[in-house]
């Protein structure tokens, strides 16, 4: 039986997969695996018991990652289950940020009261006129699920779009339309474009990249929109930047008591994936993999671990191994077994950065006294009894 506690609500469709063999934990203190959406966990103290995180979404910078790699815990994330849900709202984002749209209905509430408010529409309305995107100069900062979706939405609406990713997957690079002008560095997006919207993970790399540098190269009244994280963008900066009229519109899916407020800012309170579809995909995507991870030690779609797949054992029984990335370690695991004249039917070692996993099947029933030798060995992490 394995506790499962949510941090965040999750989409029942998702929690409905959970079969008879797992049960709610109450707390993060008594479970063996978490779903999380945003809370940050990076106060949290996890106890030993949790193997692994499931994050219903992209963005992981709410999870310690390394701290769990560390202690074997193998985080996974949704890549793309969301992602037509930011798409759809950086199109009308796109559309707040050129029409007063917010404005004229923030006006026409105020007005509601007023007998002829029919006539004082016709008279106010020019106040909030704006511009149309058609022909306008998108730039997508980074063309992974989300700017993939939304450079080619753009530019069937009539956009000129250019995007930047010097990190671009060939999956990604398959799915962008050909008519997406590749763009070979920030400046010259900064120099080019109206409206630039940005789908960058947060990382030391991205942190505050958008920043009074940069805004002193983009053009004059730019629009700039931003779905990624609030960190990436310079609050301070960008205020100064509206007030110059350099930017004028921000329209963010992270307010903050600094930048909710400023005029010119339209902020958004983190909608972007706040679909009943988007909230499915993450939820399904999320229990399948941490399932699969739980019964037979799969990994699809982990941010801290290597992806891993030997089906379902089929074996007497199966062990996995947590492990640091370094010379020896596979001799010292098939040493251990051959001494004890236990036959590995199966094995895969996998590494991804420091980190390495390994999954062994096993002609006997596995037992705590192989899991311990094995977790004696130096740079061993976590061994596991999967079957
Ligand atoms: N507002 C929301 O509700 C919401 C929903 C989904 C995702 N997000 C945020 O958007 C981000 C992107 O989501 P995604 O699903 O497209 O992720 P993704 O991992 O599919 O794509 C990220 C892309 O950014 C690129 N990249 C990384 N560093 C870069 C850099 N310095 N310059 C240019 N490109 C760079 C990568 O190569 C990758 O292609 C997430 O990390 C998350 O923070 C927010
Ligand atoms: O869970 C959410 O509502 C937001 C998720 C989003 O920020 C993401 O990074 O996928």
């Amino acid at each position: 039986m394995y506790k499962i506690n949510c941090l965040n609500p999750i989409a029942a469709v998702g929690l409905d997969l959970l079969t008879e063999n797992y049960e709610n934990a109450g707390s993060f203190r008594e479970a063996d695996a978490l779903l999380v959406r945003s809370a940050s966990m990076h106060e949290l103290e996890l106890p030993p018991s949790v193997l692994a995180i499931a994050r219903a979404g992209a963005g992981v910078n709410n999870i310690p990652l390394e701290k769990c790699a560390e202690s074997g815990v193998v985080v996974f994330n949704t890549p793309g289950a969301n992602a037509n849900a930011v798409k759809e709202i950086i199109i009308a984002s796109l559309l707040l940020a050129s029409r007063d749209i917010v404005a004229g209905i923030n006006w026409v509430n105020s007005a509601k009261d007023d007998p002829d408010l029919a006539k004082l529409v016709e008279k106010t309305k020019a106040k909030f006129a704006g511009t149309e995107i058609k022909g306008k100069r998108l730039g997508v900062i980074g063309l992974g699920a989300v700017g993939v979706l939304v450079a080619n939405a753009a530019n069937r609406l009539g956009l000129e779009v250019y995007g930047y990713d010097p990190f671009i997957s060939v999956r990604a690079a398959w799915n962008l339309s050909r008519h997406i002008k590749p763009i070979k560095s920030l400046d010259e997006l900064y120099r080019t474009c109206d409206f630039i919207t940005v789908h960058v993970p947060l990382a030391d790399s991205t942190k505050g990249m958008l920043n009074e540098e940069a805004f002193a190269l983009m053009q004059e009244g730019v629009k700039i929109l931003n779905f990624s994280r609030d960190a990436i963008v310079n609050d301070d900066d960008m205020i100064a930047a509206l007030r110059s009229g350099r930017v004028k519109r921000y329209v963010t899916d992270f307010p903050n008591p600094k930048i909710a407020g400023v005029k010119g800012v339209i902020a958004i309170p983190h909608l972007g994936a706040s679909t009943a579809e988007s909230e499915d995909n993450c939820a399904i995507m999320a229990v399948e993999q941490l399932m699969d991870y739980l019964e037979n030690g799969n990994i699809k779609n982990s941010v801290n671990y290597p992806n891993c797949d030997m089906g379902v054992c089929a074996q007497a029984g199966r062990i996995a191994i947590h492990h640091k990335n370094i010379p020896n370690m596979l001799s010292q695991f098939t040493s251990t077994f051959a001494r004890e004249d236990i036959n590995i039917s199966d094995m895969t070692n996998k590494s991804k950065g420091k980190w390495a996993y390994t999954l062994l099947d096993i002609d006997a029933p596995s037992t705590p006294a192989m899991a311990e030798g094995i977790g004696k060995i130096d740079g061993v992490l976590r061994v596991r009894i999967v079957l």
